[in-house]
């Protein structure tokens, strides 16, 4: 039996790792966070195990720097000795092209995630990075490639076609692929046990990065993003969607196409935008303060999302529950409030007093919810059916 699963969740501002049992139950023995990866200023973590809770601040560049301090964490806390202890390592990784659900990882996946690494700029080279040092340093441990896309590829296939010439779509996999799968279909299964009648959902996954999933009966029918996770809601430093013919006039501007498309990859979004920081704490800490790029921002993301909603209740023909989800959905009670607030033309009413759980009124009309989501979980039952289980 392979019962021993690591789950690595390499976010483009976080990293998060939970360590599973299933020997135990599918209850994850330890998990380990860090936040605000990246950063100059050292990164909050918070590692939590049945018997203990530790918080600290510790020095992360990088996904790399995560990785060592929680399998540190792991090893203190005696769960582990070695990685070579375990039977496998999952990951939720973002863009495998045509491949997509769980996997082993083998060439074939490592190239897949090169071949789309500029689709996915923010997520494959760091995923990739870390299998391959992974392979080297431990190569009997088991290593399964989880790719989220799966939840989404149900979607009509009208819904996933872009107005380009059609032979593209086969050449270069241009189409709508959809992400944050493991987060919206965990939600689409939890509101099935806590609101069985609740047939039309908008998921939203609000964070680091941030997508709205339509589920019908829970199933994937739309997403906000595309063929790539730089689409949609526009993301912590990342565009979102944007109108492609401003390129020209752009790379003529900054000098190189290559300039133009890093400044869309890593210093736009939220950081680009307000001009003050890439998390949105920083953004509404600016706005509260007066500045009126930062709260730009925040009304640009709110209009956005509002958009979806829209749009995603007419696809559903209509709607009976709106989740919150993500770092920034979980957390950020302003945001859901200005949302919330626009969508008294469909009876959405929340209680501003809760913060967990349902949050709407008993008599709104549609159920608002506020719930943690659990990817690492999602990401462990693949890796460990992956193995053989
Ligand atoms: N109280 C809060 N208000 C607004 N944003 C928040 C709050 N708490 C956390 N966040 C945001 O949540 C983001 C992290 O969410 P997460 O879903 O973990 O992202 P990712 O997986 O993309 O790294 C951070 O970028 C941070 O800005
Ligand atoms: C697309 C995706 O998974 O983004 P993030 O890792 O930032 O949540
Ligand atoms: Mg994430």
């Amino acid at each position: 039996m392979a019962d021993k699963i690591i789950v690595l969740n390499l976010g483009t501002t976080s990293f998060k790792c939970k360590l599973f049992d299933f020997a135990r139950g599918e209850r994850a023995i330890a998990s380990c966070a860090v936040e605000r990866v990246g950063a100059a200023a050292p990164s909050p973590w918070q590692f939590k195990a049945s018997d203990a809770r530790q918080d600290g601040l510790a020095p992360c560049r990088d996904h790399a720097a995560a990785f060592h301090l929680c399998i540190g964490l792991l090893q203190d806390h005696g769960l582990i000795r070695s990685l070579d202890d375990l039977d496998g390592a999952g990951f939720k990784t973002v863009h495998g092209g045509p491949i997509s659900g769980a996997v082993p990882v083998d060439d074939a996946v490592l190239a897949v995630l090169d071949e789309y690494a500029a689709f996915a700029p923010a997520h494959n080279p760091m995923y990739a990075a870390l299998m391959r040092q992974l392979r080297a340093k431990h190569p009997a441990l088991s290593q399964v490639a989880c790719f989220e896309t799966a939840f989404h590829a149900g979607m009509p296939a009208y819904r996933a076609t872009y107005g380009v010439p059609y032979a593209w779509m086969t050449k270069y996999g241009v189409r709508r692929y959809g992400f944050h799968g493991a987060s919206h279909s965990y939600i689409a299964a939890k509101l099935r046990d806590l609101a069985p009648d609740a047939r039309r959902v908008i998921s939203l996954h609000l964070g680091g990065s941030s997508s709205l999933c339509a589920i019908k009966d829970g199933k994937s029918i739309a997403t906000s993003m595309g063929a790539t996770p730089q689409s949609g809601l526009f993301q912590n430093n990342r565009v979102g969607d944007f109108d492609l013919f401003c390129l020209p006039r752009l790379v003529a501007g900054e000098g190189s196409l290559d300039r133009v498309m890093d400044i869309l990859a890593s210093a736009s979004g939220f950081l680009g935008l307000s001009g003050v920081s890439n998390d949105l704490r920083d953004v509404l800490q600016a706005a509260d303060a007066g500045n009126n790029q930062a709260a730009l921002a925040f009304a640009a993301f709110v209009d956005n999302c509002i958009g979806y909603i829209g749009m995603f209740t007419a696809y559903l023909q209509g709607l009976d529950a709106v989740v919150f989800t993500g770092g920034i959905g979980l957390n950020c009670a302003p945001l859901r409030e200005k949302i919330c607030q626009h969508l008294d033309y469909l009876g959405v009413a929340i209680d501003p007093k809760l913060t967990t759980g349902k949050i709407s009124t008993t008599n709104s009309k549609i159920a608002v919810w506020c719930l943690e989501t659990d990817e690492e979980l999602m990401v462990a039952r693949q890796t460990h059916n992956v193995l053989g289980n």
